[in-house]
């Protein structure tokens, strides 16, 4: 380590194992959808799991789970998790309700990101799932600067101009050294009601093939299911109906690939922790 003002070296979180990012790069393609759909599947699967909403100016995440409660700070200025649909989960929409924008600087940014980390009484999770905002790195520099992340996932649509910012997302998780998990397809296919043909309204496959490109697992595709829109808008995401529901299959299986890659992860991580 070179001497002077060392980089802040990011700290396991005691008590939590994994750590997910899921991010898109491009926004309106599914991440939160996907992201709170995964992390419910993977708490019906067994898992505990907690959701940090990252978007600080635009979080999404209360109405997608239904949940508005303040939380409550206790002693030593610990914020207890709001605890809804088996996941403990944390939002500034919670602390800031309503739609006025919040305006602050990036030094504030950072502090709320180190905030939910450190600050919330996440408790023994086998997950923690991090909704990343669109775009730009800035939270995602915050989140290596804090913690060691066991991964992450990206979403896309099929769509080229979804799958040229998923590329970017790609390259910017390889520059801070976060390995990639998997790709998620997201609004795939549509299968019209009536008629059952299949519309590919944004292509097909697309993100499989850049999954393949990157050498990254591809962890499956979701459909675009107005049942989804619903259950997002309800605050009942379709994945509380189980795996066994056909509007939540895709978030299952996701949800057991992603297991098992992040497994794999979190044992190599081990090894070399323990070889170094
Ligand atoms: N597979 C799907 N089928 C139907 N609707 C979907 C599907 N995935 C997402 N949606 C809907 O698309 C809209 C955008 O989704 P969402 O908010 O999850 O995107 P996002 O990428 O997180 O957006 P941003 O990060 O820009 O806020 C929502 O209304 C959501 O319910």
């Amino acid at each position: 380590m070179a001497h002077g003002h060392a980089m802040p070296q990011p700290v396991a979180l005691p008590g939590v194992s994994k750590i997910i990012a899921v991010g898109s790069g491009k926004g309106g393609v599914g991440k939160t959808t996907v992201a709170v759909n995964l992390a419910i599947a993977l708490s019906k699967l067994g898992q505990r799991v907690g959701l940090i909403d990252a978007d600080i100016y635009g979080p999404n995440v209360p109405l997608m789970m239904g949940s508005s409660q303040s939380p409550k700070v206790g002693a030593g200025n610990i914020i207890e998790p709001n605890e809804t649909h088996g996941l403990k989960t944390i939002s500034i929409g919670y602390i800031s309700p309503g739609d006025k924008p919040l305006v602050m600087r990036g030094p504030m940014l950072h502090q709320i990101i180190r905030q939910f980390l450190q600050q919330v009484n996440w408790g023994e999770l086998d997950y923690l799932i991090v909704d990343l905002p669109p775009g730009t790195g800035d939270v995602v520099i915050s989140l290596v600067q804090t913690v060691p992340l066991t991964g992450a996932v990206v979403v896309s649509t099929p769509s080229d101009v979804s799958l040229q910012d998923a590329r970017k997302a790609l390259e910017m998780f390889a520059q801070v050294n976060v390995e990639v998990l998997g790709i998620v397809e997201n609004m795939s296919h549509f299968t019209c009601p009536h008629c059952h043909e299949v519309i590919d309204i944004f292509s097909k496959g697309g993100a499989e093939r850049t999954a393949k490109q990157f050498n990254i697992p591809f962890l499956g595709s979701i459909e675009l299911i107005p049942a989804i829109r619903e259950g997002g808008d309800k605050g009942l995401p379709v994945a509380l109906a189980g795996p066994k529901s056909p509007q939540a299959t895709g978030f299952y299986d996701a949800a057991q690939k992603l297991m098992e890659r992040a497994e794999a992860a979190a044992a190599s991580a081990r090894d070399v922790f323990e070889i170094s």
